[in-house]
This record gives structure tokens, C-alpha cells and sequence, in this order.
């Protein structure tokens, strides 16, 4: 199983890459692309993530556990612990996304990076993601709110773009003109 010693942190150079598309979706890739899934789903196991240490992850991104593959997984739980959303993603693109913009209002944290970096990261509101999924099949995800925001997280790990990286210098916590926060 995935522990936190094999998340890759920042500055590894391996998360300032463009990661490569998958050819041939192979055994190796998907049982990679599961246990990512699974890190995801022990690490919002209490009992699981104390025993090992996780810290709790919603979505993660290939090359942060060191592979130069386009793919990513989210998986994230209601307040009744049920799996919300439950994604494993290959070659990910955005078909089309709003033009209204939102944010976390805490601003994001990344498990890649260890230190907090305030100031808000604005992304789309609205996403519609095609990528395949482990059987090779067409997959297309409308994604709004907090799941977007997830998914475009993991997106820009793809394209070797860190959340600091969307942090206004001058004004980090004011939020643009017409974006909206998060509704939780
Ligand atoms: C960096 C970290 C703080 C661990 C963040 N966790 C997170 O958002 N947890 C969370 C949020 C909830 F709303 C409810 C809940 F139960 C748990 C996270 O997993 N990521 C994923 C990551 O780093 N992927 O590369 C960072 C998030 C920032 C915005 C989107 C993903
Ligand atoms: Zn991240």
C-alpha cells in the first residue's frame, strides 16, 4: 500500500513536469492507478490513517507518487462517510469548462507540499472532463463546486502546475471580480 513516504514533495522536479499520455493502458498502469485510489480511501480511514500516518487526501495526481503518467484519482467521502465521488482518470482533458470562477475559501493545501501557503488559487466553477477509465472506456465527468476544484487540483499536477503557482502576489486573498466561494 501507498504510505506518506511515497508522495513526492516539492521541489522534486518531477512535479514541474508535463507528464506523458498512456499508450497502452496495462496491467502495471492500472493496479499504479489503484493503489492511488487506495491511499485516497485509507487516508480518510481514521483508524487506518493513524495507524500509518496518512495524511487525508481527496484527490492525487501520478507523478506524486513519482510517475511520468497522465492519470489521476479522487475519491471523496460525504458526512456519513459514503464514497461522494470516485474517480480513476486516464489522460484527462477538459472538454469545456464556465466562465465563472470559484474558490476554496481557506485557499488549498497540497499533499505534495508540506508547509501552508495562504492566498486563494481561483479555478472554473463548472468542468466537463473526457478521459478513460482502468477498461480503456470513454468516460465524460460534468463536475461543479468543490469536486471541480478537486479534479482542476490534480489536473494542473498533470501539466507540472503546484496551487501556489494560481496565488495572486499582490493580493492574495481577494477574490476576483464575480467569483464565488465554495459552498460546502
Ligand atoms: C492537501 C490536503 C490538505 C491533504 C488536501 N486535503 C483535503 O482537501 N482534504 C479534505 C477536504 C475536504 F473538504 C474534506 C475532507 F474530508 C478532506 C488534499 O488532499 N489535496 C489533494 C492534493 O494535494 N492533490 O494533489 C489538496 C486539495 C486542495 C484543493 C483540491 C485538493
Ligand atoms: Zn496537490
Amino acid at each position: 500500500m501507498l504510505t506518506t513516504k511515497d508522495i513526492v514533495r516539492d521541489p522534486d522536479p518531477i512535479l514541474r513536469k508535463k507528464v506523458a499520455e498512456i499508450e497502452k493502458i496495462d496491467d502495471e498502469t492500472v493496479s499504479q492507478l489503484k493503489e492511488m485510489r487506495e491511499y485516497l480511501v485509507n487516508s480518510q480511514n481514521e483508524e487506518t490513517a493513524e495507524k500509518y500516518g496518512l495524511r487525508p487526501g481527496v484527490g492525487l495526481a501520478a507523478p506524486q507518487i513519482g510517475l511520468d503518467k497522465r492519470m489521476l484519482a479522487v475519491y471523496m467521502e460525504d458526512e456519513d462517510g459514503v464514497a461522494e465521488h470516485d474517480y480513476m482518470l486516464i489522460n484527462p482533458k477538459v472538454k469545456s469548462h464556465s466562465v465563472t470562477e470559484t474558490y476554496l475559501p481557506g485557499g488549498e493545501g497540497c499533499l505534495s507540499v508540506d508547509e501552508d501557503v495562504p492566498g486563494l488559487v481561483h479555478r472554473y466553477q463548472r468542468i466537463k472532463i473526457k478521459a478513460l477509465d482502468t477498461e480503456g472506456k470513454p468516460v465524460e465527468i460534468k463536475a461543479k463546486g468543490h469536486l471541480a476544484v478537486v479534479i482542476q487540483h490534480e489536473l494542473d499536477h498533470l501539466d507540472g502546475i503546484m496551487f501556489y503557482d494560481r496565488i495572486d502576489e499582490d493580493m492574495p486573498m481577494e477574490p476576483k471580480i464575480g467569483a464565488r466561494p465554495v459552498e460546502f
